[in-house]
């Protein structure tokens, strides 16, 4: 049995960065972020759909990031839209993902673990996590977000806090070395864990 383990964190929080962490540990790892960017290429079978729903988002026939954005920005109920186009395919590539794996520890990399109940699925899970102002200010410094797009995606999501609350294993994301040391540390837990049951 494979042990199936969420990550995630807030926007900017640090989770690819600690996903590749886990995959550096021989985890394989799966990442509703980039099955997202797969989806909307062209061809994937969200840029199919969106083009139908939002014609005006699409360039060369991929989902155009920039004018979803600016689209969403205008308008908060495009986000809900997108999403009941987006989540089914991106939980059946889930699916296929966990149906693949025979490793003894698989990881999901997911921004909305919480918010969408993908956590009932895991055994245990990881959340990341910096105070409010280096989080703000390292989604900022990439140059990519306005402060508002921030804050809407901010307010889309479930408090930091409450994360926390709910997580087997929190990882501050302040320094690389802390955060190698903590998915170590977890990753031998998990290991103990299994050996013992
Ligand atoms: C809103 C969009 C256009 C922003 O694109 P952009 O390239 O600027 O940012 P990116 O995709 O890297 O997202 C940055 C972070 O925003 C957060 N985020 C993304 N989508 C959502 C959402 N629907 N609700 C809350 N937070 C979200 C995540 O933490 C993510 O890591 C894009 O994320 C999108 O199309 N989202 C809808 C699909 C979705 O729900 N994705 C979430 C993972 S299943
Ligand atoms: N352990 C760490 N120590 C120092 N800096 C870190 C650490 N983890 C992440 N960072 C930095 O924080 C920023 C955000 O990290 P990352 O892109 O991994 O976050 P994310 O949660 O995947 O973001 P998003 O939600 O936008 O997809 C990056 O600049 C990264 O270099």
């Amino acid at each position: 049995m494979t042990y199936v383990l969420g990550l995630t964190g807030s926007i900017g929080m640090g989770k690819s960065t600690t996903a590749q962490m886990f995959a550096d540990a021989g985890v394989p790892v799966w990442d509703a972020d980039a099955t997202v960017r797969n989806l909307y290429a062209k061809g994937g079978a969200a840029a199919v759909e969106v083009a139908r729903l939002y014609p005006s988002v699409i360039t060369d026939s991929h989902v155009d990031r920039a004018k979803l954005r600016d689209l969403i920005a205008e308008d908060p109920a495009v986000l809900d839209h997108i999403q009941e186009v987006v989540h089914p395919l991106v939980a059946q590539d889930r699916a296929d993902f966990l149906n693949a794996t025979t490793a003894p520890i698989a990881l999901l990399d997911v921004p909305l673990l919480f918010e969408t109940g993908t956590d009932a699925m895991c055994d245990g899970v990881v959340v990341v996590t910096v105070p409010a102002d280096v989080q703000r200010a390292r989604v900022l410094a990439r140059g990519e977000m306005s402060e508002a797009d921030f804050d809407m995606i901010l307010s889309r999501q479930m408090p930091d806090a409450e994360k926390r609350k709910r997580a087997d294993w929190v990882i501050e994301t302040l320094t690389l070395d802390a955060a190698r040391q903590s998915v170590a540390n977890i990753l031998e837990q998990i290991k103990a864990g299994a050996s013992n049951a």
